[in-house]
């Protein structure tokens, strides 16, 4: 595998006016002492001109019309794929005449992705609430590209979130919901099928040959037996035991505040949790800066730095682009197992 050429990412700008351009200059800059994989970025090049004046950072950028065109260029500068759309420089301000240019990114990246002329997409943050005042009208990132790639492959695809870092892997089985419709969303065919999407990406995408998953229960407790709440019971159980005899290496439900200590984390790969904050608060309060955003259930490898757009950290330096690097690094991975194998294609 070292000897493999590497394998050149897309990475999209994310919000302008949060950390994306940071952390992907920063990350530019160090690329060389990090070894970091190939990319071309899908960004306005004046905007990121601006944005590296701003943190003094020193890049020589170079417009192309193709990822082709990226690798065929010295390494030394930052290439860029100019939008249609601009984009104001503005850091911690959003704008509703950036909203345009953030989605071309992403939906351009994607095709690229599909076409093959890249391996890989690596996202920046967007601001959720700045696109849905442009009408964008999917809840972030997962969600479209599920419906970006099931439309260009004609297939209906269930999108998944994993977070992962170096010292947990989880996912919320539900996602971008208000906490109050997680009782109705959750359903045993939901949990059975995010379970399956994740046991087989998890061999495919991450080449990990028999991955356990840890199944946590909705109510303290996981319900006490039914004495607190009856979906641990009646939702859970059964996707549980159907998983089991379908030869899935699932346990739960568990409960969801004993889950992440040390001891527990040694006896899954993956813990599926309930919904959005009983995953993302444990993955991001370990490793805020090396975990992950991977969506599985996609044609496409995608990954994302965990953190969001920081407005309050952008153009002024105090950005870290750990989180970013980890995506990188993990897209790069992910493209280099399925290079290596047919499955995963
Ligand atoms: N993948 C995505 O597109 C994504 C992910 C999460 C949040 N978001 C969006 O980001 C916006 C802001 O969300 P939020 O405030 O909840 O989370 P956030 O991650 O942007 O910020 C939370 C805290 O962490 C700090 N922080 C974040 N990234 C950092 C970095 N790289 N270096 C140093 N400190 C960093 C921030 O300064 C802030 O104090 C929202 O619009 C949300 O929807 C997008
Ligand atoms: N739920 C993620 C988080 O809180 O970090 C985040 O909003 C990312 O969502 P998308 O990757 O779907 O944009």
């Amino acid at each position: 595998m070292d000897d493999a050429p590497s394998p050149l990412l897309a990475v999209t700008i994310g919000e302008p006016s949060g950390v994306g351009a940071d952390v992907t200059l920063m990350a530019h800059r160090d690329r060389e002492r990090l070894n970091l994989p190939r990319f071309v970025l899908l960004a306005d090049p004046e905007m990121v001109a601006q944005r590296a004046e701003r943190l003094e950072i020193d890049v020589s950028i170079r417009t192309v019309g193709s990822p082709a065109e990226a690798l065929e260029g010295s390494e030394q500068d930052l290439a860029v794929l100019p939008l249609v759309n601009r984009h104001l420089e503005a850091p911690g301000r959003t704008d509703p005449a950036n909203g345009a240019g953030t989605v071309e990114a992403i939906d351009r990246a994607t095709r690229l992705c599909l076409s093959g002329d890249v391996a890989a997409l690596v996202t920046n943050p967007i601001d959720k609430k700045a696109l849905y005042d442009v009408g964008f009208a999917h809840p972030g990132h997962t969600e479209y590209l599920a419906d970006l790639c099931g439309a260009l492959t004609g297939r209906v695809l269930q999108p998944v979130m994993l977070l992962t870092g170096p010292e947990l892997s989880c996912v919320p089985v539900t996602i971008h919901i208000p906490l109050a419709d997680v009782p109705r969303a959750l359903t045993t065919d939901l949990i059975v099928a995010t379970a399956r999407i994740v046991s087989d990406d998890l061999r495919s995408r991450f080449a990990l040959d028999a991955p356990r998953l840890a199944i946590a229960g909705l109510n303290p407790h996981a319900g006490e037996r039914g004495a607190i709440g009856r979906e641990d019971e009646d939702v859970v159980r059964p996707a549980v035991e159907i998983l089991r005899a379908a030869g899935v290496d699932a346990i739960g439900p568990l409960p969801g505040d004993t889950l992440f200590h040390p001891e527990a984390r040694a006896t899954y790969d993956v813990a599926l949790c309930m919904y959005h904050d009983q995953a993302l608060i444990p993955a991001k309060t370990l490793a805020f800066d090396e975990t992950v955003n991977v969506t599985l259930g996609l044609p496409v490898i995608r990954t994302s730095p965990d953190h969001g757009t920081a407005a309050d950290r952008a153009g002024n330096g105090t950005a870290r682009p750990n989180s970013f690097i980890a995506a990188l690094r993990l897209a790069g991975r992910m493209a280099a197992i399925r290079a290596e194998s047919p499955v995963a294609a």
